[in-house]
C-alpha cells in the first residue's frame, strides 16, 4: 500500500507585528489600541476615511513617532524605540503622502540617494534609477529637477526609490495619488515582483479597486481604531466599511 506523506506546513514568523499601539495628540486619539501583522512577502492594504490614523500608524512603525502605548516588532525584534534611520537600516522603507523628495536634485539623483548610501557605485545606481523611472513613464524627465515636476511625478520618484531599495518591508502612503491609471497598473506589477522576492508591503490607499486587486488582506481603520481586517472581497462587501466611507 502506498503511503501518502503530508508536506509539513511551515509557518514563518511575521515580518511586522504591531500590538496594542496608541498615539494621542493632546486630547485626540489618532491611533487607539491598534494591532495587526504582516507576513514575509505579504501585501496588506491599510484603508479608512480621512483622519482615520493611517499615516500616523506608518509614522509609528518606522520610528518617526513614538507610541504612547503598545509595541512594534520587525523581524521579531522590538523596534518601538528605534530612530527612523535605525529602522531604515534594519530594512523598513517608506514612501510619503507628499512625495518626500529632494527638490534640488534631479529625478534620477533622488532615486540614486538610497542606493549610494548602501554602497552601490554611482554608475550602477544611475543605471538602476533610470531603468526604474523609465518603467514608470518618467524617462523624459529623469534629468529634471524634482521641484519642477508635478505632484504625481514626484510620487512616482518616491515609489521608484522604494522599488529599488533592499528593504524587506515597504510602507507606501497613497502611492497612486495623481498618477495615470495605466502607470498605477505598472506600479502594481512592480509591487508583485518585489513580493515574489519576499518583500512585504503595507499600502495606504483611497483607490479601493486598485488596493483590493493587489492585497491579500486589508486592515480598515476608522477614527483611530481598527474596525476590521480580512480578505479584500470580505472587507469590500462589509456594510460597516461602506458606511465609514460615506
Ligand atoms: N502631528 C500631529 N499633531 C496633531 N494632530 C495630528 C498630528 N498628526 C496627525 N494628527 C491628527 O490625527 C488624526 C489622524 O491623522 P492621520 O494623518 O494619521 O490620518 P489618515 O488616516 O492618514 O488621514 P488621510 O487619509 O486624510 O491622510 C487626524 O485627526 C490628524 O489631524
Amino acid at each position: 500500500m502506498t503511503q501518502i506523506q503530508e508536506t509539513p506546513t511551515v509557518i514563518l514568523p511575521p515580518v511586522l507585528s504591531v500590538t496594542g499601539v496608541g498615539k494621542s495628540f493632546g486630547g485626540l486619539h489618532a491611533v487607539n489600541d491598534v494591532g495587526f501583522e504582516v507576513g514575509p512577502g505579504e501585501v496588506v492594504g491599510l484603508i479608512g476615511p480621512n483622519g482615520a490614523g493611517k499615516t500616523t500608524m506608518f509614522n509609528l512603525v518606522c520610528g518617526q513617532l513614538k507610541p504612547d502605548r503598545g509595541s512594534v516588532l520587525f523581524d521579531s525584534v522590538d523596534v518601538t524605540a528605534l530612530a527612523p534611520s535605525a529602522a531604515k537600516r534594519r530594512g523598513i522603507m517608506r514612501s510619503y503622502q507628499d512625495g518626500g523628495i529632494f527638490g534640488k536634485l534631479t529625478a534620477a539623483e533622488n532615486v540614486m540617494v538610497p542606493m549610494l548610501a548602501r554602497g552601490l557605485k554611482p554608475r550602477q545606481a544611475d543605471e538602476l534609477a533610470r531603468k526604474a523611472l523609465g518603467r514608470l513613464g518618467l524617462a523624459p524627465v529623469v534629468n529634471d529637477l524634482a521641484e519642477r515636476l508635478s505632484g504625481g511625478q514626484r510620487k512616482l520618484i518616491d515609489f521608484a526609490r522604494c522599488a529599488v531599495s533592499e528593504a524587506s518591508l515597504v510602507l507606501l502612503d497613497e502611492p497612486t495619488n495623481g498618477v495615470h491609471p495605466s502607470i498605477a497598473t505598472t506600479m502594481a506589477e512592480v509591487i508583485r515582483e518585489r513580493q515574489r522576492n519576499g518583500v512585504a508591503c503595507v499600502i495606504i490607499s483611497h483607490d479601493l479597486p486598485w488596493i483590493f486587486s493587489l492585497c491579500s488582506r486589508v486592515v480598515v481603520m476608522v477614527a483611530g481604531e481598527k474596525m476590521t481586517e480580512g480578505l479584500p472581497e470580505v472587507v469590500g462587501a462589509d456594510p460597516r466599511v461602506h458606511a465609514a466611507y460615506l
